[in-house]
């Protein structure tokens, strides 16, 4: 049994066609939803990634039937039975993603109580549960810390509240509209995250019966109702993984035609893409990428809430950026450590300095304290292969992009972990023409 390396020979630009399907960031948590429901639920556009296994198996747990559909990605999860299921073995699914604390809420109205095991994802900072735990608490919940999880228990109904999160926090905002449709009264969330894959959660609700108006000052009003059914709907398109694809196709001077991506979702990251120098072309069925030939332009980079340049677009674009003429700023100021995959980059040739100091007018609560999240990318620099050891999702993407644009040949380490939120990525290197090789005895499934 070997580790699951993959070799890289760089040097070839990306050329071709790949289908992106339904958000890792809204599947999981739409499957989450049809545990609110009394009858089925049905799912299309959902993606074969680590994250919707992970919580399928979750459901299943749970009492809840899931089962294919009529069409290819499609799901249905059948929630009649959660309540005489036998829960065992709840612990397996801890540090697998950062899904289960999404439970909470349903299970807490199903059933009055909910286990929660620790969370995984992405180490790009400490990550707290502690707006998660806060807002559960004001709709009445009891939470006990056990040293294998969390304990929860709702002595009585849930009750609306009116809240405000002290950061727009994507799983928070989930947290309270997975909890608020079925809460007795009104729930006001002010702060709330309004990321698309929160919007795409709210129609999902709102097609189960659920009561939910948007502000456009960030705050979000659910009014309880008694009773959800199942819903049938078409996961948005993952704006995160054809994001990833356009800088892949920048970085390689490449050209990729991402079937599947919608310029709604990715207005803010084209705007940026074109800003660099990217050229795209968008019609009804996806956006085609590609390196227009010349310089590209370095730029200044702020991560942010959406409608900011979403952070997990971060990782993939810097690597772009090492190949731009002149200074590229970038000020991370949604995680505290998401930057530290540079060092990897260096080590390949690019000139990338970190800094605790905040560059940018973003307001950001990591600076003058000990986090290095501005960067100064110096380029164009030529990249020349490596050994690299994935750390996370979209550093791991960055990496794989990053020895596809290098000159000789990569060992990139770890590539199961791509798995967890891009599907059949090997597929599709391949369709596009890269050089990879899995070495002939790796037992990796990727
Ligand atoms: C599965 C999923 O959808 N993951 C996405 C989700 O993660 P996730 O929902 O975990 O991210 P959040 O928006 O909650 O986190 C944003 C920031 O808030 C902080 N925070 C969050 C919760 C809390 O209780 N306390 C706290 O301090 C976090 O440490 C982080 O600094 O949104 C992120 C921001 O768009 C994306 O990068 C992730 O891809
Ligand atoms: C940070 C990410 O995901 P997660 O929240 O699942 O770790 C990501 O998708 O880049």
């Amino acid at each position: 049994m070997t580790d699951d390396v993959l070799l890289v020979h760089g040097g070839t630009p990306l050329e071709g066609e790949i289908r992106v399907r339904g958000a890792k960031n809204l599947v999981p948590k739409a499957m989450v939803a049809a545990l609110l429901g009394s009858g089925p639920s049905r799912l299309r556009n959902v993606p074969d990634i680590r994250d919707v296994r992970v919580v399928r198996g979750l459901l299943q747990l749970h009492g809840v039937t899931v089962g294919p559909g009529d069409e290819a990605g499609e799901l249905v999860l059948d929630p009649s039975h959660v309540e005489s299921a036998n829960v065992a073995d709840i612990d397996a699914h801890a540090g697998s993603s950062r899904i289960p604390i999404l439970f909470c809420g349903p299970l807490l109205h199903r059933l009055g109580h909910a286990f929660i095991p620790g969370l995984g994802g992405c180490e790009i900072g400490g990550r707290p549960i502690d707006f998660h735990f806060e807002v559960l608490r004001q709709f009445g919940a009891v939470i006990e810390k056990r040293p294998e999880g969390q304990y929860l228990e709702a002595p009585q109904r849930l009750r609306g509240c009116k809240v405000r999160l002290p950061y727009p926090s994507v799983g928070a905002t989930e947290q309270v509209l997975l909890t608020a449709v079925l809460a007795e009264g009104v729930t006001e969330l002010a702060n709330a995250a309004v990321e698309p894959e929160i919007e795409d959660l709210i129609c999902v609700l709102q097609k189960m019966g659920a009561i939910i108006s948007m502000d456009t000052d960030r705050t979000i009003r659910i009014t309880g109702v008694d009773r959800l059914g199942g819903y049938n709907h078409r996961a948005l398109p993952d704006r995160l993984e054809s994001a990833s694809w356009a800088s892949a196709a920048l970085a390689t001077k490449g050209n990729v035609y991402v079937r599947g991506a919608s310029q709604r979702e990715m207005m803010t990251f084209l705007n940026t893409y074109r800003k660099v120098g990217g050229a795209f072309d968008i019609d009804e069925q996806g956006i085609r990428f590609w390196h227009p030939g010349g310089d590209l332009s370095a730029i200044a980079l702020e991560t942010d809430v959406h409608p900011g340049f979403q952070t997990d677009w971060q990782q993939p674009l810097v690597v772009a950026l090492t190949q731009a003429s002149g200074l590229s700023i970038v000020h991370e100021t949604v995680y505290e450590s998401r930057l530290g995959f540079t060092s990897a980059l260096n080590q390949m040739g690019a000139h990338i300095q970190l800094y605790r100091e905040c560059l940018g007018g973003t307001p950001c609560r990591f600076g003058q304290r000990n986090f290095l999240h501005s960067a100064v990318v110096s380029g164009p620099t030529k990249l020349q292969g490596a050994d690299l050891v994935i750390p996370d999702l979209r550093g791991g993407f960055s990496y794989l992009i990053a020895a596809l644009a290098a000159e000789g040949t990569s060992h990139v380490h770890g590539i199961d972990l791509i798995n967890r939120g891009y599907e059949n990525f090997m597929e599709k290197l391949r369709a596009l023409g890269a050089n990879v090789e899995l070495p002939a005895q790796a037992t990796t499934t990727a």
